[in-house]
């Protein structure tokens, strides 16, 4: 089977994107896998698949895979490849859309610079809908925030748990380039408190408005720039009375902006969103 796609990427966090409401797509996790894989496929950190909307007052289907296979809630960065795509191909002639995903919907609009802003949603805050399992460990708190101390690679770390529809543990590190990202990483993916496993970011504070940040992404390992990353980081810092609203947020790949007016509030996300290349692939 023959399949056309478009090979995008938001901030150096790269995707294959696929246009499902004009093909036929029903892969299994081990052709997403093999897509996503740098050497005997394309190559992407997510596959991002677009489809007809399932309800009414939405605009397009929005479904994610990480390069592992396994399909997730959400994808910050891939939301503006997203809005990049569906305008570039014709798919919509508005500005702003709504796209349903698997926990919510998000809604990009494309700026007049080329970047795209995102209408994140709210952030979840309450450890239960990340889900991080607190039963017996006494948070500390920490401005409006609670962070609690978890057991990893032989030290203690203390995490911001935040739900962006998919689930983050963020850690403030004094130097993101030193922070052992590398082994810490998947220590705290693989937790048992996250019992649906976790994205864990290392965010260092350069100043109210400025964060440098990393993040080993849930299925994917580290990736350029994480988009709900950035927005689970900044979240974080601001509870935790470290950063103001508006926040840039500088990750390996490029510059993120974050703007966030606090709880119940949703999160704006702007960035790039690049079109690499386009292909078809014998699958
Ligand atoms: N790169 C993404 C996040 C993709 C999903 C994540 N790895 C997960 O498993 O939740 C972003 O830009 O938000």
């Amino acid at each position: 089977m023959k399949l056309k796609f478009t090979k995008m990427h938001g901030a150096g966090n790269d995707f294959i994107v696929i246009d499902a409401i004009h093909q036929e797509v029903d892969l299994s996790a081990e052709q997403w896998r093999r897509l996503a894989d740098r050497r005997f496929g394309i190559g992407a950190d997510q596959i991002l698949v677009v489809e007809r909307p399932r309800s009414a007052g939405v605009d397009f289907r929005y479904r994610i895979f990480n390069s592992d296979g396994g399909e997730v809630e959400q994808c910050g960065n891939g939301a503006r490849a997203f809005a990049r795509f569906v305008s570039d191909k014709g798919l919509s002639g508005e500005r702003s859309i709504r796209v349903e995903t698997m926990k919510g919907v998000i809604a990009p609009r494309l700026e007049d610079d080329g970047s795209v802003t995102v209408d994140m949603g709210a952030p979840r805050l309450d450890p239960t809908e990340v889900p991080f399992d607190s039963a017996g460990l006494a948070g500390w708190l920490e401005g409006a925030d609670i962070t609690w101390p978890l057991p990893v690679g032989g030290k203690t770390v203390f995490l911001s748990v935040v739900s962006m529809g998919n689930p983050h543990a963020v850690q403030v590190v004094e130097d993101v380039d030193s922070a052992p990202v590398a082994t810490l990483g998947p220590a705290i993916e693989t937790h048992p408190r996250f019992p649906n496993k976790v994205n864990a970011g290392f965010m260092q504070v350069v100043d109210r408005h400025h964060i440098r940040l990393r993040v080993f992404e849930r299925g994917a390992g580290e990736t350029l720039a994480c988009g709900t990353g950035a927005c689970a980081a900044v979240v974080a810092g601001i509870r935790r009375g470290l950063l103001d609203s508006p926040v840039r947020v500088a990750a390996r790949g490029g510059e993120l902006s974050i703007a966030w007016d606090g709880p119940g509030q949703p999160v704006y996300l702007s960035g790039p969103a690049v079109t690499v290349f386009e292909g078809e692939i014998e699958i």
